[in-house]
Order: C-alpha cells, then sequence, then structure tokens
C-alpha cells in the first residue's frame, strides 16, 4: 500500500467552489500528518518531461573533464555543476552518491535580485539543456505557486499570502544523477537521511523504488510516484513558518539492491524558495496555548545560509 495520499491539481483550479475546497483539505490534512503528497494535473506536458530527461542524461554522460568545467568555484554549488560526492547531509561525514546540477531563478524585472543571485550556467555542449531546463522552471515554480494558494487558504491566510515572497524567490531545479554503484559503500547511500531546507519540494522522477519517507512510528515507507505525478513535500522553511503545523519529514535515497547495482537514477527535484527577505516568523494563528511558539524569528536569507554551511557547500 502507498502511504502517501494523492491529489489533483485540477481540482483547485477548476472554478468548482467544491473541488477547490475538496483539494485544499486534502493536501492541508496530508501535510499536516505525512508532509508528502503525490500530485497530479500539474503544468508540465509529457513532451516537455520526455525531453528533460533525455537532456539531463545526455549532460550526466558528457565526460568528467568536460562537466567539471561547470563546477564554479565560489558559489557553494547554487548554480551548475556538482560533482559526485561533494554534499553531504546535516550531521554526516560520507558524501552522498550522486552528482547534480542546479538551475536557478531567471529574474524578471528586479535588478536587486538579479545582482543578489548568482547567475545560470549554460552548457555550450547542449543548447537544448538550457531552453529545456528554463522551461521546466517556469512550469513547475508555477505548478508550487497554485500549491501554495491552496496551502494559504488551509491556514486562514489570504489566498495570494505567498505570492510576492515567490515572485522571483531564490528557487533551484536540481536534476540528480545517482550513478551506478560499482563497490559496496563504505556508510554512504545514494542520499542520507534529510529534511529540506526550502518552503515545497516538487520531485519528478519519484516513479522508481528509492525514496523512503519516516512516518510518525518511525518506520521508512517506501514513496512511490505514478509516472504522471510530482511527489510534493514541506520543507523546513514552510514548517518553522508554521510553527510545525505543516510537517517537514525526514526522507532518504536508499541504495537499490545488488542485483539493481548496475543501474543509474534520475531524480529532478524543485526547492521553491521565497526570496531571502521572507520572515519565517511563526505565523500568529498557528500559535496557541498548546502550540507555543517553537522557532526564533529569522529571514529566509538567513536560514539558507546556516543550512548551506551545514550542508558542505559554504564555508561558515
Ligand atoms: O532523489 C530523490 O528522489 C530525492 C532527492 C531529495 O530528497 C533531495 O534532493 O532533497
Ligand atoms: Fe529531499
Amino acid at each position: 500500500m502507498n502511504a502517501i495520499p494523492s491529489v489533483d491539481l485540477k481540482d483547485f483550479v477548476s472554478g468548482d467552489s467544491q473541488r477547490k475546497e475538496k483539494f485544499i483539505n486534502e493536501i492541508g490534512t496530508a501535510f499536516e500528518d505525512i508532509g508528502f503528497v503525490a500530485l497530479s494535473g500539474h503544468f508540465l506536458s509529457d513532451k516537455l518531461v520526455e525531453e528533460l530527461y533525455s537532456e539531463i542524461k545526455k549532460f550526466f554522460n558528457l565526460p568528467q573533464e568536460i562537466k567539471d568545467t561547470y563546477e564554479i568555484d565560489g558559489i557553494g554549488g547554487q548554480r551548475g555543476y556538482t560533482s559526485f560526492g561533494k554534499e553531504h547531509a546535516k550531521g554526516k561525514k560520507e558524501g552522498d552518491l550522486k552528482e547534480f546540477w542546479h538551475f536557478g531563478q531567471y529574474v524578471e524585472d528586479d535588478p536587486k535580485l538579479e545582482a543578489e543571485y548568482p547567475q545560470n550556467v549554460s552548457v555550450n555542449e547542449l543548447l537544448n539543456f538550457n531552453i529545456v531546463g528554463k522551461e521546466t522552471f517556469k512550469m513547475l515554480e508555477k505548478t508550487a505557486k497554485y500549491v501554495l494558494r491552496a496551502l494559504a487558504l488551509h491556514l486562514n491566510l489570504d489566498e495570494f499570502y505567498f505570492d510576492k515572497w515567490i515572485k522571483n524567490g531564490n528557487s533551484i531545479l536540481r536534476p540528480i544523477h545517482y550513478p551506478p554503484i560499482t563497490q559496496e559503500p563504505k556508510n554512504a547511500v545514494r542520499a542520507a537521511a534529510h529534511g529540506d531546507i526550502n518552503l515545497i519540494t516538487l520531485l519528478m522522477g519519484a516513479h522508481g523504488k528509492g525514496l523512503q519517507v519516516k512516518n510518525h512510528n518511525g518506520d521508512w515507507v517506501d514513496a512511490i510516484a505514478r509516472p504522471d505525478q510530482l511527489m510534493i513535500n514541506v520543507g523546513d522553511m514552510l514548517s518553522r513558518l508554521t510553527n510545525n503545523t505543516l510537517k517537514s519529514t525526514i526522507h532518504q535515497v536508499v541504495n537499490p539492491p545488488k542485483e539493481l547495482w548496475g543501474t543509474s537514477r534520475y531524480s529532478i527535484p524543485f526547492f521553491m524558495h521565497p526570496i531571502s527577505e521572507m520572515p519565517l516568523n511563526c505565523l500568529d494563528n498557528c500559535i496557541d496555548e498548546k502550540h507555543p511558539k517553537g522557532f526564533s524569528d529569522i529571514t529566509a536569507g538567513e536560514y539558507l545560509n546556516e543550512r548551506l554551511i551545514e550542508l558542505g557547500l559554504i564555508k561558515g
């Protein structure tokens, strides 16, 4: 049985108030409980998804010397390529068994933010990679915007509460390649147990085994989506903002059984971040006698900085 509830974004955008309400309740309840949903009815077309996988496979198949030219010093892996084994989960020494690429925000009409963010890196060898990456970024950002509108209503906020914080937000699209495993890994897994930093994560590529989510009993449950679904989860920023009303659930990507060591895994999370000035101070309507304020006040920018240091991506 799949423990992760399914929702359909078409309900929310249908124009039918009952279907809209149904979506808000379903996603709100799931995020207060397991912290994950599998979502269909998003804005990615099959053609775009197919092209994206094809471009990503081509990129990770480039010779290592070429990929290395896209690993840029001094930007903490925020754009371009991060090589195998570099990122480790909070509190872990061993690097994850993965390499990845980062597409960042395509800032519109905001010179200050354009100066604040590192520039996107273009792959000269694969022109379509850059185009398809940008289009996917935009479609996932649009999907995430509607999901956050539903969550705002669930939290008794204005429907458009998040809109101004996520416009030109510091979001990241991260195609990940977990290469074939060639020898018994020493205490390393594809992605060690972690919570995501950001507001919400939209994950493409969770339709094979690998991703596991820790439930309230402390058991790991498989999180598998249908091919037409994105896996969506709450990140630590949204958990802080809601004083843990919405749960940022620990998850991991386990190594496959030995007979499948020879296969790669490709997954593509979109980490929805707000602009750095967004306060993550616990919302008043999420604090009461039973739920005292559990987190100190902090902005999204300050919080991100703390977390990137813990991941080994930037120096403190
Ligand atoms: O590869 C996956 O399926 C999940 C990756 C993940 O959890 C992450 O990058 O934060
Ligand atoms: Fe994650």
